[in-house]
């Protein structure tokens, strides 16, 4: 497929997920970043982001739950180039009702090449990366050309 540039500007937006065996986890790696994280617009599924707002009062726009169509939300989002970034604590130890939203966020987050954590080791190479503060280039399918493609 061919691919065009897509320039992740200094102010990130954010989306900050995890399952309920992760949520602490997440939360304290929240505390740990405060600083930085509050410099750059932040969203969350809807019981982790309403978590972090009321433990740490930091601004974090809200989706639905998870299993409730907020995976699905974010998915969108990341499709529309409305998200630049994504740190989801997720639990390889148990089944969700909502596994294939999951997998689907993760695909399509993958598709559209956005900087992704799915454990807190990748979350500190993220966040202690000059590209986390600064504007950076990633390459995206080319939709344009894509759909030229389909349609001749
Ligand atoms: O289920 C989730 C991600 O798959 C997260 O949803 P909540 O933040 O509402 O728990």
């Amino acid at each position: 497929m061919e691919t065009t540039t897509r320039t992740l500007q200094s102010c990130k937006r954010i989306a900050l997920v995890a399952h309920d065996h992760r949520k602490r986890a997440l939360i304290n790696w929240v505390k740990t970043h405060r600083t930085l994280l509050a410099q750059h617009e932040l969203y969350g599924t809807g019981t982790t982001g309403n978590l972090i707002h009321q433990e740490m009062g930091l601004n974090v726009h809200t989706l639905l739950s998870g299993p409730m169509g907020g995976d699905q939300q974010l998915g969108g989002m990341i499709a529309e180039l409305k998200m630049d970034m994504m740190i989801f604590f997720w639990d390889p130890m148990n089944a969700a009702p909502h596994d294939p939203d999951v997998k689907a966020l993760m695909r399509i987050a993958t598709v559209w090449n956005i900087p992704v954590a799915l454990n807190a080791a990748t979350a500190d190479f993220l966040i202690s990366s000059s590209a986390f503060n600064q504007p950076i280039d990633i390459h995206i399918p080319d939709y344009e050309s894509y759909l030229k493609q389909r349609l001749k």
